[in-house]
């Protein structure tokens, strides 16, 4: 049978109720609900009932005693600063035991740096109730302390009860909160852009240096002018190049793309001008069209020029400058209409010193430069990369992959030798082995250590299995304590729980990060 029990409550109770409420958060009617059930466990003697507990230890509210039944913090100090008693989740946030503490001035744990400050004191002081901000000194907790004092009938404080919340859960979700609303907004952008450049464009980026070559390429292509494309490899010339002719008034007209270092050294001449009948021994019956006369009107890509044998080079040049060829084999100059594009990963001004490159082939290419900077150098770009080459493969490849935030902070800050290539490679290969539909830095790191970390392993041949191992394992502990800072945050980014980290970081002999 259920009975109704009607509860009155005087108005300094209700003053107390709403403390309690704005202090541990706990609902009105719980509390209420508590006191119920510690007053009846109390009628029939129950053990923790207000009674039995008043009897050991010192009233804390009103003559109820609820602190072990929260999980926030409770410490009642009396007037002059002494200690009287905490409840089980003081003990626990602080990680001080009762009989430590109990009976001794709270200043003392000031002084001895357990807290960084003590709202129980500022209330003794400032005769108020006063809520701060405090940090445990042993594991680092921010906690928010509450501190309320009790006044006795003459208006004298007679305790002190301070209610400490423990902030870090708290701290971590709005951390987490405010991880979500930055990658909402990336996300937000790089779905805006994809919208807006979707039929436009393959060649994605954002970053200043990329803005900046968008620009020139607008201007460079309305113009027959030369383009030289330098950077490292994989970091786009190829695409940029397609850029170029994509957006000139040639686009209708053929695009030929030679890789002047995939053709052995004595092809690549009749490759490029042509020959003619019986040219050389070998050669067939029939003349043979170069690929300067096959792209006439057109765009010719020459990649990797650097590696243009110095011979071809001067026969370059004359090319270039007088818009004519000479097959191998011929007497008569052909006239030729063609944009040349030229890309290259070499340093050729160093080319130049060693007598690899000419010098005025250089600068008759160098019309328009076009200078593009490492991807590890734009990491605006890394993030929208990503997200294109992982809808590029998910599509591909029938998935439906993500990237959580951590991954994908872990792949901007990657240095990405391979640029664009090995970043493009990377996401291919984990939408296709990813077993979870998340993506996580562990798969990431493993498939990177598939190409890089296990390449620049085997070089060092001196290591031991074992030594290699631990050399991986420090590499990767103190990356990730020194970017999340604490073994906790390590702890998860590795996948490992939080002591195998510290155990790791110890033996490894990670004292700082
Ligand atoms: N900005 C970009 N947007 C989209 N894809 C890109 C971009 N840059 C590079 N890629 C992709 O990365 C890969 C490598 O690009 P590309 O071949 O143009 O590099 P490269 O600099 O010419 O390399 P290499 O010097 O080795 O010839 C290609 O698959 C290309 O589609």
């Amino acid at each position: 049978m259920e009975h109704t029990l009607s509860i009155t409550i005087s108005s300094d109770h209700k003053k107390m109720l709403h403390e309690i409420v704005n202090c541990t958060k706990m609902k009105e009617n719980e509390i209420l609900q508590k006191l119920v059930e510690d007053y009846y466990s109390s009628i029939s003697g129950s053990v923790g009932s207000p009674k039995s507990k008043l009897t050991s230890k010192p009233v804390i509210i009103d003559g109820f005693d609820i602190g072990d039944e929260v999980s926030d913090g409770i410490i009642v100090i009396d007037n002059k600063g002494i200690v009287l008693r905490i409840n089980k989740a003081y003990s626990k946030i602080t990680e001080i035991h009762e009989k430590n503490i109990v009976g001794k001035h709270v200043q003392t744990f000031v002084d001895q740096k357990y807290f960084s400050n003590s709202a129980s004191l500022l209330v003794l002081k400032e005769k108020r109730k006063v809520s701060i901000l405090s940090t445990v000194t042993a594991n680092k907790k921010k906690v928010l302390l509450t501190g309320t004092p009790i006044f006795d009938n003459n208006g004298e404080i007679q305790q002190v009860y301070t209610i400490m919340r423990d902030l870090t859960e708290l701290i971590r979700l709005k951390e987490q909160l405010e991880e979500k609303e930055k990658e909402n907004i990336r996300y937000y952008e790089a779905l805006k852009y994809f919208n807006e450049n979707k039929n436009k464009t393959d060649f994605i980026g954002q970053s200043p240096a990329i803005f900046q070559i968008k620009s020139l390429i607008e201007q460079v292509s309305q113009t027959d002018a030369t383009v030289l494309i330098t950077g490292e490899t994989g970091v786009g010339k190829e695409v940029i190049a397609s850029e170029v002719y994509k957006n000139s008034s040639r686009k209708d007209q053929p695009f030929i793309k030679v890789n002047c270092a995939a053709i052995p050294e004595s092809l690549l001449e009749s490759e490029l001008f042509g020959y003619e009948r019986g040219a050389f021994t070998g050669a067939q019956q029939k003349e043979k069209l170069g690929l300067f006369e096959l792209a006439n009107r057109g765009t010719l890509l020459l990649d990797e020029i650097g590696e243009m044998p110095i011979k071809l080079q001067s026969k370059l040049l004359r090319c270039l400058q007088e818009k004519e060829i000479t097959r191998v084999g011929g007497t008569r100059p052909i006239k030729i209409d063609v944009r040349v594009i030229a890309a290259t990963n070499q340093n050729i001004l160093k080319q130049i010193k060693e007598g690899l490159f000419r010098e005025d082939l250089y600068y008759r290419l160098n019309v328009i430069p076009i200078k593009i900077p490492p991807l590890r150098d734009r990491k605006d770009d890394i993030y929208l990369l990503l997200h294109y080459f992982l809808e590029k493969f998910n599509k591909r490849y029938n998935k439906q992959k993500k990237i959580d935030p951590e991954t994908a902070d872990f792949l901007t800050t990657y240095h990405w030798p391979g640029n664009v290539r090995e970043l493009e490679n990377t996401i291919e290969r984990l939408v296709i082995i990813s077993e979870n539909q998340y993506i996580n830095v562990d798969q990431v790191i493993l498939t990177l250590g598939d190409e890089s970390t296990s390449n620049k392993l085997s070089q060092h041949s001196t290591f031991s299995l074992k030594e290699a191992v631990e050399k991986v394992e420090k590499e990767l502990i103190y990356n990730a304590l020194k970017k999340h800072g604490s073994t906790h945050k390590a702890a998860k980014v590795l996948g490992v729980t939080q002591p195998t980290v510290v155990r790791k970081a110890k033996t490894l002999g990670i004292t700082e990060w």
